[in-house]
């Protein structure tokens, strides 16, 4: 198999056992081994075929400098867990060096190195939970990811060869050049719910998403409480994130794949703006505006939403929101009617560790 090595990644953390690590931060150092089959992406030269170890760097600079664990070994495997979001990373080795640790004899270094292969249930899981809980969730996970994945490529094929056939003379537009090259683009998706648990329907969206041949996740925001938005009293509270996400896939393409992946989450669309298991939007696709209702972007009430504005800003301090209401988000924020209506949950949910959510 092949292999992807990043070396030397260094940032101060907060992590010991003792109580003065817990609040003056030391330096730590990352290797990481990723096991990459690297063939297609030598082939097609697109990054989405491979991992951008650019984002690997970034994911694990924001675990040292993030939460505050004892051990390096629970940091190593926090570490492992980010990196195997990335599903073309199938097995990965991390060491994590303490070099200035609180050892009183001379010392050169110590670290822990780790091996953990990718199993969706290894990042959906906390492995805080109770074992036979986790064993049990881990399974359905694993068999609701599937079951959704084999959906999502079966839908999506469908799809693909059907506007190929009824729409081979249409022109080019919002990346959906039938005629040219398939070329790579940028979305920001928001995602949504408020019924069941959601903070785990989210993560496993967000491993539907990613798990798309074509896609690949390439960031990930905080998780936020909101409270519903132009939906009637007593309407239970949402929660939301948003992601960025390269793509193969032109913008409609996209917009079915993510409808699919809805549907197998048990969203029913019965009612406009109802409860709601899953509800994925595209937000912005490589900044292009549409006002076909079918698919309009950037996404119409985007601007007036901070459910959508706040995770977006956390993810990405400089984004801007294009069209009829355009600017930065950063300043669209602040002027939105929910902007006091949302609450951080957790900055790492993804790995499956922030706090329980009813
Ligand atoms: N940017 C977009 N992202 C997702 N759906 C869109 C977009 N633009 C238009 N639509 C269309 O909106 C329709 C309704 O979508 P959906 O059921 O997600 O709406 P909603 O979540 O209830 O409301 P809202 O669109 O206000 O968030 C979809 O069938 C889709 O074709
Ligand atoms: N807080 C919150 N409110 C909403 C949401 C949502 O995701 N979060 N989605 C809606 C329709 O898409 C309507 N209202």
């Amino acid at each position: 198999m092949d292999s992807i090595q990043l070396t030397g990644i260094r940032a101060e953390g907060t992590h010991g056992v003792l109580e003065d690590e817990h609040s003056t931060a030391q330096p730590f150092v990352v290797d990481v081994v990723m096991q990459v089959d690297t063939r297609l992406a030598a082939t097609t030269d697109n990054i989405t075929d491979t991992v951008d170890y650019g984002q690997i760097a970034n994911r694990i600079v924001h675990i040292i400098e993030g939460e505050h664990v004892d051990l390096i070994e629970t940091l190593a495997q926090r570490i492992a867990n980010a990196i195997l979001q990335s599903h073309a990373v199938q097995q990965v080795t991390v060491t994590v060096h303490k070099p200035q640790a609180p050892i009183t004899v001379p010392f050169d270094d110590v670290s822990v190195t780790i091996t953990r292969a990718q199993e969706i249930e290894s990042w959906l899981l906390s492995g805080q939970t109770e074992p036979s809980i986790a064993s049990k969730v881990s399974s359905l996970a694993h068999e609701q990811q599937n079951a959704t994945l084999q959906s999502t490529q079966r839908s999506l094929s469908e799809h693909i060869s059907h506007t190929a056939h009824a729409e081979h003379t249409e022109r080019a537009e919002y990346g959906n050049e039938r005629n040219a090259e398939p070329s790579m683009h940028h979305a920001v998706i928001a995602l949504g719910g408020n019924i069941g648990n959601v903070e785990q329907t989210l993560r496993s969206a967000i491993v539907s998403i990613d798990s798309i041949p074509g896609n690949q996740i390439s960031g990930i925001s905080p998780l936020y409480r909101t409270q519903p938005w132009g939906m009637p009293d007593g309407t239970p509270e949402f929660y939301n994130a948003v992601v960025q996400l390269d793509t193969m896939l032109d913008a409609r393409t996209l917009l079915h794949t993510l409808q699919t992946i809805e549907a197998t989450f048990g969203r029913r669309r019965d009612k406009h703006w109802s409860n709601r298991t899953l509800d994925l939007d595209i937000i912005d696709f490589d900044h292009t505006t549409n006002s076909d209702p079918m698919l309009s972007l950037p996404h119409p009430r985007a601007w007036q939403r901070a459910f959508v504005l706040a995770p977006w800003l956390a993810l990405d301090p400089d984004a801007q929101l294009v069209g009829a209401h355009s600017g930065a988000v950063a300043e669209l924020l602040p002027n939105t009617p929910d902007a006091h209506a949302v609450t951080l949950v957790s900055q790492s949910w993804i790995l499956g560790d922030s706090a329980h959510i009813d």
